[in-house]
């Protein structure tokens, strides 16, 4: 089998912001076509940051970033942020907020209209497409956010704990929603969260990050099936992958912290 294309590639990567301390130290990451890679590590250690670099909002001081086979900012069309804040227009129904990637792009009212009530649909939003954020709870606004941003067919998806400020119930369905979400729009996602077991639910790959400097301190490769079921949870290979993360964590976590 040929082996899956690389979707982003950091080499010996370096960043700083402005005059200020390292913040990451020597990146080195491959993700490949169809990876769903976690990112979790102490508070401070770089995070968002590699998120922000693949995104072309920020610079790499040192060494190499290609994503899609380009320099980041040149493949900004193909990839879409989801962040922890919801970030809707207030002023637009859940309809509008989804329709506003397609507007930008010009695509026509009609056909946007019918891509992101389709989207809606797809998130179980259907019934609430012409709700304000205001009306909206804090699971169905990112319901609204994830489909907003997959109205453009991103092949590269990057979500900052973007169930970060959710109940764990609330934040339990939408991981499998958003698992259910990729089965057909088969984006590449690289995600960012503190919690383990969400990171184990979701990823095949997961990285530990260590801080002062930011660096990659393990990998741990996840290799139960998809699609994942809720029940998995409960099983035992899911809870020793749990104490496995959890152990690394414990490894890099400030002694003084
Ligand atoms: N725009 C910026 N200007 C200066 N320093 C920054 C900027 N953004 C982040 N930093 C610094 O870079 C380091 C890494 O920040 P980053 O937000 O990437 O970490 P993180 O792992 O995502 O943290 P958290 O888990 O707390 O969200 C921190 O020391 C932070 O203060």
């Amino acid at each position: 089998m040929e082996p899956a294309a690389a979707i982003v590639k950091f080499t010996s990567l370096k960043k700083r912001y402005g005059s200020g301390p390292l913040v990451l130290d020597g990146v080195d990451l491959t993700v490949a076509a169809g990876d769903f890679v976690s990112l979790i590590g102490p508070s401070g250690c770089g995070k968002s940051t590699v998120l922000k670099l693949v995104s072309g909002l920020n610079p790499a001081s040192e060494g190499g970033l290609e994503v899609l086979g380009t320099k980041p900012r040149l493949a900004r069309d193909r990839q879409a942020f989801i962040f922890q804040d919801a970030t809707l227009l207030p002023w637009l129904t859940a309809q509008g907020n989804a329709e506003l990637p397609l507007r930008l792009r010009g695509v026509s009212s009609a056909d946007r209209r019918t891509k992101a009530a389709a989207m809606l649909a797809r998130v179980g939003l259907e019934p609430n497409a012409g709700y304000y954020p205001r009306q909206l709870s804090g699971g169905m606004k990112m319901r609204v956010s994830i489909a907003r941003a997959l109205t453009l067919s991103p092949e590269l998806l990057l979500l900052d704990e973007p169930f970060g400020a959710l109940d764990e119930m609330t934040r339990n369905r939408l991981n499998e929603q958003l698992l259910a979400l990729r089965e057909q729009a088969r984006f590449t996602a690289m995600f960012v969260t503190h919690s383990v077991s969400e990171a184990v639910f979701l990823s095949n790959r997961i990285i530990v990050m260590a801080a002062n400097p930011g660096r990659l301190h393990a990998e741990v490769k996840v290799d139960f099936a998809y699609p994942r079921r809720p029940e998995m949870r409960e099983r035992p290979e899911f809870q020793a992958k749990v104490n496995e993360v959890s152990r690394l964590l414990h490894e890099v976590e400030d002694p003084l912290g």
